[in-house]
């Protein structure tokens, strides 16, 4: 019997159409799995007779499949859906037809509100199991999950891979094995009138790489339905590259409003931003976020899901109240998200973020907004911690969470409340354990806002209050 889902929602019982995938010759042996529920991954969780975890690509909580062993390990073992042989009630029929074998939509075959409270048991699993909290207590803090809108058609980025073939290029999406690429004609997560971008791009890049020759190691979609804004970022290594001829065929597909090209260096896994060079239009991409303008280069972060950013912001306010005579702290800032609004709502704003390109973004966003209340530093959050005594204070740090020193500085400081954004939930439990232990703040609530639906990844917005 599954676990972690819902019985709501009459359009969980249409039944699948997605092709399933057939044995490949490299698969092992085929198993007949009941799947179980939905961890925090791509896959979902089924047991051998023998008790063996199994993670099954492509399993619905609730199914009967058939899968091909993929991966047999001591203590775990992968495997694929190849048949579903009895469909789950919680199995829908995904609307994109590369979600079983794009990698972008792991959950797509997953009923909506399976998903949101699949999210809600995980994040009060790692609160349990990684935070070691009372598992009654970790109930009662975590709230349902948000929907902050729809749930498709929500992203304003997508990333395309490049993939040499030969003498061919492939420019699209990591396939769901993770080991190729696969071209898809559009993306549903895409903003509707965008989603055929990805085509695009992907026709005008494979065009201009054969003639070319060149090579690029990922392609950045931005498009915003707020502004029109869209940007085609071309993540390269520095070297000879056709500038004139990338605008103008990119140009001529997509009408970008920018066009850009990120230089990187360094190995693979670790490469460095060296500079980015404008090819065509702004330069930048602009979005609006609730009432601000937030402007940003391609290699800052920033929310992919407009309408989710919206209710981040809108929950870090609610739980911190501030007021014009406070004084803030937003580390992680990144071009501003939290920064803005607090900037508006109190009397100073100390912003700490690591990222140059990032922190150049978040100045011109304040100035634009005729804010001067707030001052942002460029570097580690925690070598830069601010000399101040704060009221308010907001961290959103990246999925690593936060350093244990941070924790311990945040802890010193006068503050009513913190406002921890987080996009791990196994950080996040980690880091608010360590806060209680600290014992100035107290978990008052942790909110799981689902900023990326058909995927297992889930925003928490948690509230710590002074004891
Ligand atoms: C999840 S993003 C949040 C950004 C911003 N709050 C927003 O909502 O757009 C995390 C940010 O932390 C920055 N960052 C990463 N490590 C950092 C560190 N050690 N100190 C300060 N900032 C860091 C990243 O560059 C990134 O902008």
């Amino acid at each position: 019997m599954p676990t972690n889902h819902n019985r709501r929602g009459g359009s969980t019982r249409q039944r699948p159409t997605t092709p399933p995938l057939a044995p490949r010759p490299q698969d092992g042996p085929l198993l007949t799995l009941e799947v179980e529920r939905l961890a925090y991954g791509a896959d979902a969780i089924a047991h051998t007779e023998e008790g063996k975890t199994v993670f099954v690509q492509g399993g619905v909580p609730g199914d009967t499949v058939e899968a091909a062993l993929v991966q047999d390990g001591p203590s775990f073992s992968k495997a694929r859906v190849t048949r579903v042989l009895e469909p789950s009630a919680y199995r829908v029929q995904s609307p994109c037809p590369f979600a079983s074998v794009c990698g972008g939509c792991p959950w797509a075959s997953v009923s909506y509100q399976t998903q949101l409270a699949a999210k809600r048991d995980n994040v009060v699993d790692a609160l349990t199991r990684i935070g070691h909290f009372d598992p009654e207590r970790a109930r009662r803090l975590v709230a349902p999950c948000i929907q902050p809108g729809e749930p498709w058609g929500y992203r304003n980025k997508v990333e395309l891979a490049f993939e040499r073939r030969g003498q061919r290029a492939v420019v699209g999406m990591h396939d769901a094995g993770g080991t190729g690429v696969v071209k898809v004609d559009r993306c549903l997560l895409l903003e509707s009138r965008y989603q055929k971008l990805t085509k695009a791009v992907s026709g005008a890049l494979s065009y201009l790489a054969n003639s070319h020759g060149l090579a690029i190691d990922r392609v950045g979609i931005r498009a915003s339905r707020r502004t029109r804004d869209v940007e085609v970022a071309l993540w390269t290594e520095p070297g000879p590259f056709p500038r004139a001829q990338a605008a103008k065929i990119l140009g001529d597909a997509t009408s970008a409003t920018s066009i850009v090209r990120v230089l990187t260096k360094g190995p693979k896994k670790a490469r460095r931003v060296v500079g980015v060079e404008r090819l065509s239009g702004a330069g930048s991409w602009t979005e609006l976020v609730g009432d601000e303008r937030m402007t940003v280069s391609a290699p800052s972060f920033f929310q992919v899901n407009t309408k989710g950013a919206e209710k981040l912001v809108d929950l870090v306010l609610a739980g911190l109240a501030p007021d014009e005579s406070d004084v803030a702290m937003d580390l992680y800032s990144g071009a501003g998200t939290f920064t803005l609004p607090l900037a508006r709502r109190t009397s100073w704003v100390d912003a700490v973020e690591s990222y140059g390109p990032a922190v150049r973004d978040l100045r011109r966003n304040l100035e634009r907004a005729g804010l001067d209340n707030a001052d942002p530093v460029g570097g580690d959050a925690d070598r830069e911690f601010p000399d101040s005594d704060a009221d308010v204070i907001v961290v959103d740090p990246p999925r690593a969470g936060l350093a244990q020193d941070v924790v311990r500085k945040l802890s010193g400081q006068p503050a009513r409340a913190i406002a921890y954004v987080s996009c791990d939930p196994a950080t996040l439990a980690r880091d608010l354990a360590r806060f209680e232990q600290e014992g100035t703040y107290a978990v008052e609530s942790v909110t799981p806002v689902d900023l990326f639906p058909q995927t297992f990844h889930v925003e928490d917005v948690t509230i710590l209050r002074r004891r």
